[in-house]
Parts: structure tokens; sequence; C-alpha cells
């Protein structure tokens, strides 16, 4: 007689045990592993929600509350709160970074949002389709260092959505592409790989592309537990509030800046090289450190292109988004006078014509 022993053994998925209420928060060993062994039982760490110029909201396991904006902090941040001086309370370091610079004279460093974990790259299969930008958003993402996954909605409107497959899916290895309708019930099992429990997501992309559709359908089965939509003064008025940090039921915690939707190409050198690396790896093969790879002797990206190994349109789009950056993120004073120049010309082009 064979005794049957399977059931004592360890069959299929082990079950996770249920996330505590600071790691559907967000809350990573990446975070405790920042506070002394001796320090971890008396932290209450907390995260912001909403940044405002009067201060941040943070929440916690089982804290709602307002802390004074003390040390630079944005949407998505982590604090161990000092509950006796709340503008004591120590940031702690972050996992990722959104930022950009903004306007103005000294276009200083603004902070968008931190601690995200995937930011969807939203595009339609349609016109709006365009390589060079989601080359772009992937660079930022990558110089960030938060996944990028690209969304192709509007499929249910197309005839095929195989070409624009392709074409993301070329942009680089590292990045999951998806095609989907994103007004169906598809959204909330086709992004659930990345909307955990625990994990902080975001979405870019130009206006008109799916982004609060699918923002919506993340929250479908939840919009009740939101908190959205509140009174918002004594009058009676309803108005709508957004938190900038908001958690699905299950723990995801999505977030809704119109910063994201501002980024720019500025300071993501990095993140340009990452998506081209096959490039940047050549251009370290060409015989000159300086090579323009147009017709310098030794040039290994001319050579790869004659071969056949690289795409001409693909290394256009890439001088060009270097070439972008570098515009982007040149000082001030070299715009101004790369501006006054400009100026001059057309100055002198205009007498010349009065002449
Ligand atoms: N048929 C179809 N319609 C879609 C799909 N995704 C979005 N739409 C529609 O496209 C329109 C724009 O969608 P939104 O979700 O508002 O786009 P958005 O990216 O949030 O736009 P902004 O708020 O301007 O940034 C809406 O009418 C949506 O219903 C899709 O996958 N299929
Ligand atoms: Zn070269």
């Amino acid at each position: 007689m064979t005794r049957d022993y399977s059931k004592f053994l360890a069959t299929g998925p082990v079950t996770k045990p249920a996330p505590t209420p600071l790691e559907r928060l967000g809350w990573k060993p990446f975070f405790s592993r920042q506070i002394p062994i001796e320090d971890l039982a008396d932290s209450t760490p907390v995260r912001v929600t909403e940044v405002h110029r009067s201060g941040l909201t943070v929440l916690g396991d089982g804290i709602d509350t307002t802390i004074p904006p003390g040390p630079e902090a944005t949407v998505g941040d982590w604090f161990l709160l000092d509950h006796a001086n709340p503008a004591n309370s120590t940031l702690l370091d972050r996992i990722s970074l959104f930022e950009r610079r903004a306007a103005g004279h000294d276009r200083k460093r603004q902070m968008i949002a931190a601690n995200v974990d995937t930011v969807f790259i939203v595009t339609s299969c349609n016109r709006d389709f365009n390589v060079a930008r989601l080359e772009r958003f992937v660079a930022l993402a990558f110089e960030a260092q938060v996944t990028p996954v690209i969304l192709l909605t509007k499929a249910d409107l197309c005839d095929d959505t195989g070409p624009y497959l392709d074409d993301a899916r070329a942009i680089s290895n590292r990045v999951v592409v998806e095609a989907l309708n994103a007004k169906s019930t598809e959204p909330l099992a086709r992004l659930a790989p990345w909307c955990k429990p625990g994990q902080t997501v975001a979405f870019l992309g130009s206006s008109g592309v799916g982004k609060s559709t699918l923002v919506n359908a993340l929250f479908q089965s939840s919009v009740a537990d939101t908190g959205v939509v509140r009174a918002d003064d004594n009058r009676g008025r309803h108005t709508t509030t957004h938190r900038q940090l908001h958690f699905t039921a299950d723990g995801c915690a999505v977030l809704d800046t119109p910063g994201m939707r501002e980024l720019q190409l500025t300071d993501v050198e990095d993140g340009i090289a990452e998506v081209f690396d096959d490039l940047v790896t050549l251009a370290g093969q060409c015989r000159f450190n300086d090579c323009a790879h147009e017709t310098e002797p030794g040039c290994a990206v001319q050579q790869a292109l004659e071969s056949g190994v690289i795409d001409a349109a693909r290394l256009a789009r890439w001088r060009k988004l270097a070439a972008e950056e570098r515009f982007n993120t040149s000082s001030l004073s070299a715009r101004k006078a790369h501006d006054r120049s400009f100026h001059k010309m057309v100055k002198a082009a205009q007498k010349g014509r009065k002449r």
C-alpha cells in the first residue's frame, strides 16, 4: 500500500500575512532600515499625502494629522513623527523622486512626488501615439528611479494594435507595454500586477489619453472609501477636494497631482542614457572621445548604422532628445546669452531689410 503524503506537504501558494496598516500606506524595509533598531519600537512613521503652504497632511497607523512645513518634503515622503515637536520630524531617504525645474529666474528644482514605485505612461492607439514622446517619458521615469509601464489605451477603437505594441516595445526591453480599453472592466485586472497593496503608482501622458478613466477604474470598487469628495465648508456647498495621494480599498496609493502632467525634460541625462543604452555603449567605442557620429573616422555608431545593427530614426531621436536635454538644463546665463545673440541677429536682419 502506498501512503498518500501529499496532505503533509506544502502545496499550493504560500499565503502571505495580511499587510499591516503601515505597509498599506507604502511602508517598506527600505525605510525601516534607516531607523536604529533600538528606536524602532518607539518610532511613528507617517506618509505625506497632501502638501499645502501651511503644512503637510500625513497619515500613519491610526494617525491623520497635519505637521508644519518643516524640512523640504513632497507628497509621498515618509517622516518619523516627533510627537512633542512635529516640526522636528525626521524625513526619511527616498526610494525615488520626480522633480522639475520651476519657471522663473533661478529655475529652482521643485519636487513633484517621492517614493513612487510605478509610473504608467499613457498614450492611445491613435494620433497621440509618438515614440519620441514615449522615450522622453521613459527617460524621466528612469531618471526618477521609478519603474515605467506603457499603457496604450483606446485599443477598442483601433483595428490593429500590433504596430503600436511593436513600436512601444522596441523602446526598451526593460519596459512592459500593454494595450487596453480603459473604459471597460479591463484596467483593474490588467494593472493589478503593479497596483498591489503597499505600492504607489502615478500616471503620465497628454490630455485626453485616458489617465482619469484609468484612475477611476482603480477606484471603482472603492469610491466610497477614498474620501475624495467631502463637505468643504459650512455653507452646505460640497466641493471635490483631491488628496494628492489617495488609497484604493486594496491599499494601493495613487498619485494625482497636476505637477506630474507638466514634467519637463531637464536633468535627465542618465535617464536618456538608460533608454538608449545600446547607442551609448556604441558611442563609447568610437575612436575619438568627442565623436559627433557624423563623418569621423572610426565611428562605431556610423558603422553600426551601415551594417543595419541600429535604426537611423532611433539614432536621430536619441540625438534630438540629448540635445534638447542639454538645452533645457543649460544655465540661465547661457540661455540669456543665446537669446541676446538671437535678438541681435533678428534686429540686424530687420535693419538690413529696411535699407
Ligand atoms: N473608447 C475608449 N475611450 C476612452 C478610452 N480611454 C479614455 N477614453 C475616453 O477618452 C476621453 C478622455 O479620457 P480621460 O480619462 O479624461 O483622459 P485624461 O488623460 O485624464 O485627460 P486630461 O484629464 O485632460 O489629462 C474620455 O471621454 C474617455 O471616456 C479607451 O480606452 N477607449
Ligand atoms: Zn562616433
